[in-house]
């Protein structure tokens, strides 16, 4: 019994947009879901008490950075990232390939793995499908990714083509590395560039390796909103209707609608803490900053009708004073409510699924979202 399922309970009949469950080790999560990411085993301000009382099913952390500090060893003695982080609901690691591209020329990728210096402290470091997959145990996630590489944005067919391959190769290293396993499941992650016979070939080899999900990478690198969701049109019927799909790094609103509408059940972006960090606050009509003069005497909530402790609890204008007073407290209030949006946006879209009336949700969204 593979230690991740993911239960389909709706599809909207207009759309791909559908509603389900994950079963995982650590409980069942509602999808579609957004997952908070933390980088460093923490998610930036928050503790796991407001996570969960926002709403947080799932939150991402990440191989790379706990390869380099404090070390797979460490968290492995804490008894797992769950213990480490006291996170008593799911967690997913990706597999670090992702920063490790994006590093630049301060790496080396061949058939083996990537051999790359660590951004703290200048050391020669190596991550390959087997050490990515190795550190994913000894972290204890609940949900580890494959070993890929992102293909960056733009990449000429040649390139994408012999990257895919090699992801696929290093895939199927994972698979062979994974001993056998009771407490984590694997997703397998689809590449191909913005090319759609590989986009074909990377999804259909990866299906065949039977990952308990799968992922699809190599968007959201800079490409047009447009050509994401084309590409994501044309693969992610590619991938099996009885397994979860992660659409990576993805994030804002107006993305998550529309990957929704595509048949994507899980989502994950720094966007929401990373801009809460220099005052961008998310709301129904777009974003505002609240350190603009404009709210130094808007008394109101960051958003009206918000349910989150921050707009119940907290006016624009005293949130304004503390980043001017570049006070800790204004990170914490903003990343709450940027988090509890976000999570309440995918709550929204779930029960508009169930009850048929995703279309009109869409329409409603677009209607009010300005750039
Ligand atoms: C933004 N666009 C985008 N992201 C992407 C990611 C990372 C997902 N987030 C995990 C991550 C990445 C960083 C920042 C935080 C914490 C930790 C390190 C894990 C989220 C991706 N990760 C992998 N393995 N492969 C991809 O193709 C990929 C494509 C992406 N396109
Ligand atoms: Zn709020």
């Amino acid at each position: 019994m593979p230690s991740i399922t993911y239960e389909l309970q709706k599809t909207c009949p207009h759309t791909g947009a559908r509603a389900g469950l994950l079963h995982t080790p650590h409980g069942t999560f509602q999808t579609p879901m957004f997952m908070p990411v933390g980088t460093q085993a923490t998610v930036k301000t928050m503790t796991p008490e407001e996570l969960k009382a926002m709403g947080s099913q799932v939150i991402l952390s990440n191989t790379y950075h706990l390869f380099l500090r404090p070390g797979p060893e460490l968290v492995e003695e804490a008894g797992g990232l769950h213990k480490f982080m006291n996170w008593d609901q799911a967690i997913l690691t990706d597999s670090g390939g992702f920063q490790v591209f994006s590093l630049g020329d301060m790496r080396k990728i061949t058939e083996e793995g990537v051999t790359f210096r660590s951004h703290i402290d200048g050391s020669k470091q190596f991550l390959s499908p087997e050490v990515a997959t190795k550190v994913q145990e000894q972290l204890g996630s609940d949900i580890a990714m494959a070993f890929d590489e992102c293909i960056p944005y733009p990449a000429d067919h040649d390139y994408a083509k012999r990257s895919t391959a090699r992801t696929t190769r290093w895939a199927h290293r994972c698979q062979e590395a994974r001993k056998a396993h009771d407490r984590q499941g694997m997703f397998g992650i689809v590449q191909g560039g913005m090319y759609k016979d590989l986009r074909k070939q990377s999804a259909e080899e990866l299906v065949a390796m039977d990952f308990e999900g799968y992922s699809i990478g190599g968007l959201s690198v800079g490409e047009p909103h447009d050509l994401m969701n084309e590409i994501l049109e044309y693969t992610t019927p590619l991938l099996p209707t009885n397994k979860a799909r992660y659409l990576m790094g993805v994030g804002t609103a107006d993305c998550l609608v529309e990957g929704v509408a595509r048949g994507i059940d899980m989502f994950d972006c720094v966007y929401p803490t990373r801009v809460a960090r220099n005052g961008m606050a998310m709301t129904w009509k777009g974003r505002l900053n609240i350190r603009n003069a404009q709210f130094a005497h808007d008394w109101g909530p960051l958003e009206e009708g918000c349910q989150c402790y921050t707009c119940k609890n907290y006016s624009r204008a005293y949130i304004r004073h503390l980043y001017k007073a570049e006070e800790i407290l204004a990170l914490r209030l903003v990343t709450y409510h940027n988090l509890y949006f976000l999570l309440e946006f995918m709550r929204q879209m779930r029960q508009a699924i169930l009850e048929d009336r995703f279309p009109r949700f869409r329409m409603q969204f677009w209607d009010s979202f300005k750039k």
